[in-house]
C-alpha cells in the first residue's frame, strides 16, 4: 500500500483518483506546520503540495521513502529541486491546470489597477460616495509590456489584444514567428521598459528573472506607468518599486505574490496606488479541480512504476520518442547491469554509443537507465532514473553519448564501454524484432544471448574438452544448464563461454571452475 501525504488545501473533486485507488493510502493534513511535515514524512511515499508546504532539504532527508512530490500548480520554488534529484525523488508539477485563472486573475488586476477598483469599493463601503478622488486610465491604445511569453503572459497577450493595446512581448524563447501570429510585438526588457504604460511579469522566479524590474528600470520607465505581478514575489523589486510609487514614477501596481508569503510589515501594502490579492492566481474552482485531478493521475503512475509526465527534474520525453524509446528501457538497464558486473576496477568513463534509427532520438532518458543500471550494482536501491546522472557526476565518472546512423547490422544498437582504472570492456545489445532483448557483442566477441536470469561468463582458452568439463562441474553440483553460446578470436586461441543456468551457483563452485587451467575467469551475472 502506497501512502500519500497531502499538506495543502487540494480540490477534493479533484484528488477522487487518488481516493479511490485500491493500492493508496491518503492522508490529508492541510496547513501542516513545517516541524509536523519533519516528524512524519518518514512514513511516506509521495507528497502532494501547492505553494505554502516548504520542501526543504531536511524535509527530503527525513522523508526516507519519498519517491515523488507532487506540485498542484505551476511555479515549484518551494521545493528544493536539486536536494530532491540528489534524494532520488521525482518532482512533478501540474502545468497547464491554472493557465487561464492565473491569466484572468492578472487581467482583473490589470483593469482593478487602471480603474481603482478596490480603492473605490473599499471608500463606499466605508461609506464615502466620492467621484473624484478614482479617475482612472483606459486600456484602448495603450502600450502592455509583457516579460515571459509562457502559457499565462501568452493568454494574456490574446486578451489584450482584444482590448486594443499594443502588446510587446520578451521572453528568451519567443520567435518572431509566434510573435506575429499573436500580433505582438517582439521586443526586449529594455524596450517594454522605455514604452509600456503598463508592465506585467509572467516568468518563473530565478536568478536571471529575480528583479528584472529594479531601480534602473523604473527610473527609464514612463510616468505614470502601471505594474502588475501574478507571477512571484522578487520578479519586481518591492523596495525599488515602493520607491518609484512615492516618487510618482509609477502610478499604480498590482501585487498578487510577494517576496515574503504572508506579507510581513510590507509597506507597499497599504499604500494608495497598489492593488493586492493573497496569492489567488490560480484560486478558481476549475483551475483548483484540473492542477489536481493532473497530479493525482500522474503522482498514481510513479508509484505503479508506469510512464508519467510533467517532471520538473527529468527530461521530458514526447510520446513519440517514447513509444521508440521505451523497449529500450529494460535493455539499456540490464547492459548497463551486464557491464558493471562483469567490469573491476574503479569507474572512470562510460561511454554508450547508440547506431541504427535509434540514434535520431534524444537518447538522454536511455542514457540515464544505463548509467542506473551501472551504479546500482556498486549502490544499490540508493540510485534510480532521478539522480543517477547526479551520483556519477559526484564520483568523477564521465559519461559520454556518441551516436551514429550506420546501423552496423541491427536495426538499432546500443554499445556500452565501462573505462576502470584496471581495464575497459564492452557491452551491445539490440532488440531482436519478434525475438526480444538480445546481448550481440561483449568486447570483440560475437555473441547472442537473451539477457536475463542468471548467466555464466567464462573467459578461456579454446582448447579441446573444457566446455565439457564446465558441463559437468555444473551438472554434478546440480546446475541445470539452459543455454550456452560460445565464441573465440582464432581456434586455439582467445574464447569465451555465455552459459544461462536455472539457479545461481555458490562460490564454491565459481572456485572450482576458476582452477581448470584453461579457465582465466569465471563471473556470475544476475539480470
Ligand atoms: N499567482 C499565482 O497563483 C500563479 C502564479 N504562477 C506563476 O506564473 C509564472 C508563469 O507561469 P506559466 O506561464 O505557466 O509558466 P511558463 O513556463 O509557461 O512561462 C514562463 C515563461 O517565462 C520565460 N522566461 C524565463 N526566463 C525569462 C527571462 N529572463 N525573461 C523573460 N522570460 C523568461 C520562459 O521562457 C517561459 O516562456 C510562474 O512563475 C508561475 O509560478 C502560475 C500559476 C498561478
Ligand atoms: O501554480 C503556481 O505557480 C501558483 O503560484 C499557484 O499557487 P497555489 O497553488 O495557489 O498556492
Amino acid at each position: 500500500m502506497f501512502k500519500v501525504l497531502i499538506s495543502d488545501p487540494l480540490s477534493e473533486f479533484g484528488i477522487q483518483k487518488l481516493l479511490d485507488a485500491p493500492d493508496v493510502e491518503v492522508v490529508q493534513k492541510p496547513g501542516l506546520s513545517p516541524s509536523d511535515l519533519l516528524a512524519e514524512i518518514g512514513d511516506y511515499d509521495a507528497l502532494l503540495v501547492r505553494s505554502q508546504t516548504q520542501v526543504t532539504t531536511d524535509v527530503l532527508a527525513a522523508g526516507k521513502k519519498l519517491k515523488a512530490i507532487g506540485r498542484a500548480g505551476v511555479g515549484v520554488d518551494n521545493i528544493d529541486i536539486n536536494a530532491a534529484t540528489q534524494a532520488g525523488v521525482v518532482v512533478i508539477n501540474a502545468p497547464d491546470g491554472n493557465t487561464m485563472s492565473t491569466c484572468e486573475h492578472s487581467f482583473a488586476m490589470l483593469m482593478a489597477v487602471a480603474r481603482n477598483i478596490p480603492q473605490a469599493h473599499k471608500k463606499l463601503t466605508d461609506g464615502k460616495w466620492d467621484r473624484k478622488s478614482f479617475q482612472g486610465v483606459e486600456l484602448n491604445n495603450k502600450v502592455l509590456g509583457i516579460i515571459g511569453m509562457g502559457r499565462i503572459g501568452t493568454e494574456v497577450a490574446k486578451r489584450a489584444k482584444a482590448f486594443n493595446m499594443t502588446v510587446i512581448g520578451y521572453d528568451p524563447f519567443l520567435t518572431e514567428e509566434r510573435a506575429q501570429k499573436l500580433g505582438v510585438i517582439h521586443g526586449s526588457v529594455e524596450d517594454i521598459v522605455l514604452q509600456a504604460d503598463f508592465i506585467t511579469v509572467h516568468t518563473p522566479l530565478i536568478k536571471e528573472t529575480r528583479h528584472i524590474l529594479s531601480t534602473r528600470e523604473f527610473e527609464k520607465m514612463k510616468t505614470g506607468v502601471r505594474v502588475i505581478n501574478c507571477a512571484r514575489g522578487g520578479i519586481i523589486d518591492e523596495k525599488a518599486l515602493y520607491e518609484a510609487i512615492l516618487t510618482g514614477k509609477v502610478a499604480g501596481a498590482a501585487l498578487d505574490v510577494f517576496e515574503v508569503e504572508p506579507p510581513v510589515d510590507n509597506p507597499l501594502i497599504g499604500l494608495p496606488q497598489v492593488v493586492v490579492t493573497p496569492h489567488l492566481g490560480a484560486s478558481t474552482l476549475e483551475a483548483q479541480e484540473n492542477v489536481a485531478i493532473d497530479v493525482s493521475e500522474e503522482i498514481i503512475k510513479i508509484l505503479r512504476d508506469e510512464p508519467f509526465k510533467n517532471a520538473v527534474n527529468l527530461p521530458s520525453i514526447p510520446a513519440h520518442v517514447m513509444e521508440k524509446v521505451q523497449p529500450y528501457f529494460v535493455l539499456g538497464e540490464k547492459l548497463g547491469h551486464f557491464i558493471a558486473q562483469v567490469t573491476v576496477g574503479s569507474i572512470q568513463d562510460v561511454t554508450i554509443a547508440y547506431s541504427g534509427e535509434l540514434a535520431e532520438f534524444d537518447t538522454a532518458p536511455l542514457t540515464r537507465t544505463i548509467l542506473k543500471g551501472i551504479l546500482s550494482f556498486h549502490l544499490g536501491e540508493e540510485v534510480n532514473y532521478v539522480n543517477a546522472p547526479h551520483l556519477a557526476k559526484t564520483r568523477d565518472i564521465h559519461v559520454t553519448e556518441q551516436k551514429s546512423s550506420s546501423n552496423k547490422g541491427f536495426t538499432n544498437l546500443i554499445t556500452v564501454s565501462l573505462k576502470t582504472n584496471q581495464q575497459t570492456r564492452l557491452v551491445a545489445g539490440t532488440l531482436l524484432n519478434g525475438y526480444g532483448a538480445r546481448i550481440v557483442k561483449i568486447d570483440d566477441f560475437a555473441i547472442d544471448v537473451a539477457p536475463n536470469g542468471h548467466l555464466l561468463y567464462v573467459h578461456h582458452n579454446d582448447r579441446p574438452g573444457v566446455i565439457g568439463r564446465v558441463g559437468t562441474i555444473l551438472g554434478t553440483n546440480d546446475v541445470n544448464i539452459a543455454t550456452m553460446q560460445v565464441g573465440r578470436r582464432d581456434v586455439g586461441g582467445d574464447a569465451i563461454m555465455m552459459l544461462t543456468i536455472d539457479k545461481a551457483v555458490t562460490a564454491e563452485i565459481l572456485d572450482t571452475l576458476g582452477e581448470m587451467s584453461e579457465i582465466k575467469s569465471v563471473t556470475q551475472i544476475d539480470l
